[in-house]
Formats: C-alpha cells, structure tokens, sequence
C-alpha cells in the first residue's frame, strides 16, 4: 500500500483585527493508502481547521496538500488548484461527514444517498445507480427508511444514511469531523462498527474526535497541538475487541503525557 496524502508545511492563519493567529502551524504528515488515521488534540488545537484544509474547503495560507491519485505517479497539490478543478476532484475522490448530518431535509433518505452519484460526471445507468444505493442501505441497516424524510430518523439512522452518502461515489479518502459526537453510546457504537467495517474493506478514513472509545477504533493517533504535529501512535493492527481495552490504556498513557 502507498500514500495517500501527504501534507508538508500546512499553515492557515486567521486574523482578527490587527492579531494573527497561526491555526495550522507548519503541519506535516502522510497518511496510508487504507489507514484509519484519527487525529486528536486538545480543544482549539487546530483539528477541524486541519480537516477542513485537506477536505478542500478552507484555502491554506502555506504549505502543499498533495493527493497521490491511485494508480498514477501524479499528485494532485490539492491547496493549489483552481475552485472548479477542486470541486470536481472532491466529488469523486473525498467524502465528508460532519457532527452534524447536513442531510439535504427536502429529500428522502433514498434521494440524499443518491445526490452525489448523480453529480458525479461520469453518470452512471440510473438502474445501476439505484442498485448501489439500495444495496448500501440493505447492508448499513436502513433499508426500512429510504423513503422517509431525515427528519423522521433518529441522529444515529441520521448520522449512518450521512455516511452512506459520503461513500457511495466510492472515494479514496473518507473524512469525518466528529462523526459520533452527537450521539449517544450505542449509536456511536453503531457508526463506528460501520466506519470499522469499510476500513477492513479498504476504505482510508481520517477521523478527528476527542472520544477515546472512538478513537480506538483507528490504526494511529495523529495528535495536533497548536496547530503542529505533536505525537503519533500507532495500534496494534490487530482489530480484536479484546484488545481494545489495552489500546484504552495505551492511548489514555499517549494523551496524559500530553496534558490532554
Ligand atoms: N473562521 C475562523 N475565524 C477565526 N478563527 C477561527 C476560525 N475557525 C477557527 N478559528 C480558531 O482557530 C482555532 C482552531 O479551531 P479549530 O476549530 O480548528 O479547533 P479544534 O481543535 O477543532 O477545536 P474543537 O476540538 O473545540 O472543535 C480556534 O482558536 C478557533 O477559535
């Protein structure tokens, strides 16, 4: 397996008034092809506006966001590329979750699944696109609710039927701002075991939380700390659930050395 992505020198500074503030300061790191990276760090410390540089939504301010296309030598300096290039390359190669679902409320479970197959250029036969979408549902657990409105889910069927969005154009990179955060310990439990299982397929996920039975369930702790990259850990690469609590207990010894 290869990179990814890789990020060298990301800077994104915020003014206010005549004050600067560094947000993302000189960051670098690379992430796997099929690594579930989690990134943590205290309140404040630069995560959301991390993910928001490399999700393509924030303009850094320095630095290279380079996506390394599967199969090809070329990169993509993902900071550095025009708007229209950039949503084109984000629709089919990144997929977004948020904390909150940012489900489109006007359109059934089935149609917000749907949306990003039928933006994404190379349009496909709507039967096969269909198929995809049901199939999803059918192995994600929300077959029953693809005609309902998002406002009829509970946050949990909301948060999963978000995901099933984000992934349905199959993107390499799947990002994921908090995805549990609000929702209680079972649902949390659920979208995880979710988010677990596409992983185990392949799928890259960098997740950023402050949950640490979330966080557990990645394959390293990138930990940012005033916008750089403070520490590293990396798991065990064996998933077994009885391993999660020594994990626990790893990544709780990793967070105090912190101050976390
Ligand atoms: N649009 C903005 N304008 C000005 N300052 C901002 C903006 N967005 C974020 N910040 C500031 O940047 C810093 C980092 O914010 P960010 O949301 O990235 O942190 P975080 O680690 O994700 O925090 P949390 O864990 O609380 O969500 C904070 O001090 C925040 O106030």
């Amino acid at each position: 397996m290869g990179k990814i992505l890789e990020v060298n020198n990301l800077t994104k500074i915020y003014c206010e008034g005549s004050i600067e503030s560094k947000v993302v300061d000189n960051l670098s790191l690379e992430v796997e092809e099929g690594e579930f990276a989690i990134v943590m760090g205290t309140s404040g410390s630069g995560k959301t506006s991390f993910l928001h540089l490399i999700a393509g939504i924030d303009q850094p301010d320095g630095g290279k966001i380079n996506y390394l296309q599967k199969g090809l030598e070329d990169k993509i300096d993902f900071g550095h590329i025009s708007e229209k290039a950039k949503t084109i390359f984000r629709r089919t190669n990144i997929g977004i979750v948020f904390q909150q679902q940012c489900l489109i409320p006007d359109l059934t479970v089935y149609e917000n699944i749907m949306l990003p197959m039928m933006l994404d250029r190379k349009r496909k036969e709507k039967n096969s696109m269909k198929g995809t979408v049901l199939e999803l549902c059918r192995q994600f657990g929300l077959i029953e609710h693809t005609r309902k409105y998002p406002s009829q889910l509970s946050g949990g069927q909301q948060q999963r039927a978000a995901i099933l969005r984000a992934i349905v154009n199959k993107p390499p990179v799947l990002l994921c701002d908090e995805p549990t955060g609000s929702l209680n310990s079972a649902q949390s439990d659920i979208v995880m075991e979710i988010l677990e299982s596409l992983n185990q397929k392949g799928q890259s996920i960098i997740l950023v939380t402050h949950d640490i039975k979330v966080a557990i369930r990645g394959s390293r702790v990138i930990y940012i700390e005033d916008g750089h990259l403070e520490g590293e850990l990396r798991f065990n690469s064996d998933t077994e659930k009885e391993l999660y609590k020594q994990r626990e207990v790893e990544l709780m010894s990793f967070l105090q050395k912190r101050g976390w």
